[in-house]
Order: structure tokens, then sequence, then C-alpha cells
């Protein structure tokens, strides 16, 4: 049974989930903050749920040794290192719409508050001051809001300042003309937002273009009396620099929800006139807890139960209908890889997949990352679907892929072929109807050859009495033939056997062999069946 750990403060909603679910789960919610007791329990979990306070290290992910899966209660997955998890196999996901509308609407929340002083004029009234004179402000009516992000949650603010009569401008390098209009926002290069914004929201993921993309520099270009919003992620900002335009009086207010630190204990901007602070409040309300906890345990409980990966952020996404299908194919995908892997010594170039008749129609990047997996898993056996496309990049081999409709006798089939700096090399597959993956041609040699964990392949001169020595030299040493296949180019050529024995090939099985004078080539094979 799958082991899940929640390391953050989820909605229990995703304890039950994971547990209707036949999921064993610990609800440890304040576990993130404490790395190393974290690292200490880690090892023993499939699965691990999350929300920001828990930050998946690389040094984390090196005490994870059963983790398949990482689950984000949220949006940003900034506070998982992704390529290190790809690395180490483990595929992370989150939860890109559950939250977005309560996002959206503290976005909106904040620029009224900050358009009204509206938590500095409760304090006072709180205290019987009756500051009445102290607390003017300004309306959104007819103002203009720039964008900085139109994704999801940047389109819903969008959507309701245009509800309060705003002009809206967006910035987003990957918004389309035809996006922008649908929406109704004018999309607009980054120093024209800047210039023109009455109020400027931020929208955008944290990443290397976007992080301190409010600069010192960017922040001067902004029009006098700005009030800047954000509720996305610290970073965004140059804190130090917002506070020294507040206190110039070059920006008028600033809300912010998140911050460059957090837990925030400190700041420039903290306790300066007009400055709205939230504790990451973006996300909190019941709703989408509810929401992000639900289809987080539901994404992860499908991808431990089932294969279905939706929402993932190095994997892409397959649904657990295609998992079934697919199945016997990526299995196919992954022998045909494992056996390229398993005959090639010399560092691989490139790899081309042909995809014929019904496969071409499937999730080709699944069945690519399959047969990588299986190329790779030769030298690095913990290569595992979500790795070995990261792994494959960083080794320089390039990957091609052909689709074609079905060519053949068969239905669909997959043929793998190699290039390294002295040959090429390929292999080709099918899946039957009783769903069994086959070999169907080796070096353009058709077999028919039934898949299994151990086998061998042999290369030989097509003369009298190979066979004879093949089948007697595995007699003597008590190995037994399960299935035996044969082909050859043409009568006197180039000859192949692959053979599906009951028990691996020992070495001294394969020095028997080549003591024969009789083969070109032996090799014996393992396959996950
Ligand atoms: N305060 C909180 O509690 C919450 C904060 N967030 C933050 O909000 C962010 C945005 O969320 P969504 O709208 O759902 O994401 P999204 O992916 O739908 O939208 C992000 C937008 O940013 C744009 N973008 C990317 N790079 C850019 C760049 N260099 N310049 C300008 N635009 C760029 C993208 O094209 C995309 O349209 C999340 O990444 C997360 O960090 C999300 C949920 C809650
Ligand atoms: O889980 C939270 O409270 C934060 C949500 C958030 O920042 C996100 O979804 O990106």
């Amino acid at each position: 049974m799958p082991k899940v750990l929640v390391s953050d403060k989820l909605s229990e909603t995703a304890v039950q989930i994971f547990r209707d679910r036949g999921i064993e789960v610990d609800f440890m919610p304040d576990l993130g903050k404490d790395k190393e007791k974290l690292a200490g329990l880690i090892g023993q979990y499939d699965g691990l749920a999350i929300r920001s306070a828990t930050k998946v290290t690389e040094k984390l992910l090196e005490s994870a040794d059963n983790l398949k899966v990482i689950g984000r209660a949220g949006i940003g997955v900034d506070n998982v290192d992704i390529p290190a998890a790809s690395k180490k196999g483990v595929i992370v996901m989150n939860t890109p719409f559950g939250n977005s509308v309560t996002t959206a609407e503290h976005a909106i929340a904040l620029m009224f508050a900050v358009a009204r002083q509206l938590p500095e004029a409760s304090t006072s009234t709180h205290a019987g001051k009756w500051e009445k004179n102290r607390f003017m402000g300004v309306e959104l009516f007819n103002k203009t809001l720039g964008l900085i992000g139109a994704g999801n949650i940047g389109s819903i603010v969008a959507d309701r300042a245009l509800g309060l009569k705003m002009k809206v401008l967006a910035y987003d390098p990957f918004l389309s003309e035809e996006r922008a209009q649908q929406l109704g926002v004018k999309k607009v290069e980054l120093d024209d937002l800047l210039g023109r914004a009455d109020f400027i929201t931020m929208h955008v993921p944290l990443t290397d273009k976007t992080r301190n993309i409010l600069s010192r520099e960017n922040i001067a270009k902004t029009k006098k009396g700005v009030r800047i919003v954000n509720a996305a992620r610290g970073g965004l900002i140059d804190e130090e620099a917002l506070a020294e335009a507040l206190q110039s009086g070059h920006v008028a207010g600033a809300a912010l929800d998140v911050f460059a630190t957090e837990p925030a204990t400190d700041s420039p901007l903290f306790n300066l006139p007009n400055v709205v602070v939230t504790p990451h409040l973006g996300a909190s309300t019941t709703e989408a807890q509810e929401n992000v906890a639900l289809q987080v345990a539901e994404q992860m409980s499908d991808y431990l139960l089932t294969g279905a990966v939706s929402n993932a952020l190095n994997m892409p996404s397959v649904t657990a209908e295609e998992a079934k299908i697919m199945g016997p194919w990526i299995k196919l995908a992954g022998h045909l890889g494992g056996f390229i892997g398993q005959m090639t010594d010399e560092p691989i170039k490139s790899i081309n997949v042909t995809y014929d008749g019904v496969v071409s129609e499937m999730n080709l990047n699944a069945l690519n990352a399959s047969v990588i997996a299986g190329v790779m898993k030769v030298s690095n056996p913990e290569v595992n679907m979500v790795s070995a496309p990261a792994i494959a990049k960083d080794r320089g081999i390039q990957l091609a892929t052909t689709r074609q409709e079905a060519a053949g006798v068969y239905d669909g089939y997959i043929k793998v072929t190699v290039i390294t700096d002295q040959r090429e090399r390929s292999i080709a597959g099918t899946v039957f109807s009783d769903g069994k993956p086959r070999f169907i041609q080796i070096r353009g040699i058709n077999v028919d050859a039934e898949i299994g964990a151990h086998m061998l392949y042999t290369r030989n001169k097509d003369v009298p009495g190979v066979i004879g020595a093949l089948g007697s030299t595995l007699g003597e040493l008590g190995v037994n033939i399960a299935n035996f296949q044969l082909g050859r180019t043409s009568s006197g050529e180039d000859a192949i056997a692959i053979l599906y024995l009951d028990e691996p090939m020992s070495d001294e099985a394969l020095a028997a062999l080549d003591k024969t004078g009789k083969f070109l080539q032996a090799r014996a094979l393992q396959f996950e069946v």
C-alpha cells in the first residue's frame, strides 16, 4: 500500500481522500518547518503533499529514496527544486486553478485597502481617534490598472477590475493579442505599463526572468503616485527600493501579501505609512483550501494507484484511461530502449523513434520518456520516465520522433534507432491483442520474439550448424530455452537469434558460446517484465 506524508497545513479533506482511496497517510502539518526531522522521515514515503512551508531541496530529495510524487496544494512551486526532483525521478504536481479566484480576490481586496488606507483607518478608529480628515483615499473608477502577468489569476483580476470600470493594461510576453482582446485588456510592454498605471498588480511566477522585475530602476519608471500590489511572490520586487520610493512619496502606497523571506518577521516596508501587509494569505479561504486539498489528494492518489498523471510540471499528462490503454505500449517502449541500451557500449548521440499506426495516435511524450528511460537504465538503474528526459538532455542526446500511418502488417509498431559515432542500431516492437509486447525486427531482420526477463541475443553468419551449437551448448549448461526466434537477411548472410530463457545467461555460458567460434556476438539481456 503506498504511503503519503502531509507535511504542511492542508485541509484534512486531503487526508480523508487518501484514506478513502486506500493510501496510508501521515498528517504532520508542522513537519515542513523542521528540515532535519523531515529529512529523517521522508525515506518512508511514496508521496509528499505540501503547501509552501515545506522546502523540497536537493538535499531533502537525497533522503527521499521511495518518493514518487510531490503534490503542491496550490500554484507556486518555487519551494520545490524541480530539476532535482526530475533527476531523482519524482513527479511534481500542482493544482493550477483551485485557489486562483481566492488569490485574485485578495489582490482586489489589497487594491481597495491601499486606495482607502483601510487597515490604518480601522486601527485608528478602534483606538477611539475618529480621524476622519486623515484618511483621504482615491477611487478605482476610471483608473488604469497595470497587470504584470495575465495568466489564470491575472485574468480574473482583469475581469474584476473591468467590472469596477478600471482600464486594464497587461504586460505578459506569452499573452496573445487575441487573448488580450478576449479579456478586454490592452497588451503593452513593461515600460509602457510602468509609465501609465495608477495601480500595478503582480501575477507572475517567481522565475529567473521575473525575479526583481520591479527593480529599483523599474520602480523609478513608474508614474508618480502609483500604488503597487503584490500577491504573487516575494522576490518580484526590490523591497529596499520600494521602501525608499514610498518614503520619498513617489509611490503612494503598497500592499504586499508575499515577501522575499518568509515568514517575514522584519522588512524595510514594515511600519511605513500606507503599506498594507498580510502574511501570505492569498490562498487562505475555506473554499480554496478545500479545492486544492481535494485536487492534490486525488491527483496524487491517481498517480500512485493508476499511473495517471495530471498537472505535473516535469512529466507529460497521462489520463487513467490512457495509462490503461498505453500501459503495454509504454512497457514495450521501455523494452525497446532497454534492448538498445544493453547492446550499446559507446556514447549515444541521438535516439530516433518512429511511431506507426495505432500507437502514433497516443501520448508520444510519455512513450518517448519510456524509451529514453529504458536506454538510460542500463547505466543508471535509478532512472525512470520522469528523470530520463532531463538526464538525456544533460548528456546532449538528441531525440527525434516520427509519426506515420500504419505501414505494415501490424496495427501499429514502435521502432527505435540509436546513433553513435560507431554505428546505427535499431529494433522494432509491437503489442499483440493479448496485450503482450513483442520484438518484431532487429537490425532490419524480421522476428516474432516474446519478451522475457532473461534473454540471449546472438549474431552469426548464416551457415549450417550454428543453431545446433547454440542449443547443445545451452543444454549442456542446463539453461532451458522458453522461446527461440531466428532470422536472417538472406541465405549465407547475417543471421540473428533471440532466445527467451528460464534463467539468466551466466558468464560461463557466454564463454562457452564464444568458445564454439560460431558466433560474431552473444549478449545476455535482462528485462523488467
Ligand atoms: N499569494 C498567494 O497565496 C498566491 C500566489 N500565487 C502566485 O501567483 C502566481 C501566478 O499564478 P497564476 O496566474 O495561476 O499562474 P499562471 O501560470 O496562470 O500565470 C502566470 C502568467 O505569468 C506570465 N509570465 C511568465 N513569465 C513572465 C514574465 N517574465 N513577464 C511577464 N509575465 C510573465 C505567464 O505568461 C502567465 O500568463 C503563481 O506563480 C504564484 O506564485 C498563486 C496562488 C496563491
Ligand atoms: O498555500 C498557500 O497558502 C500559498 C498558496 C500559494 O502561494 C500558491 O498557491 O502559489
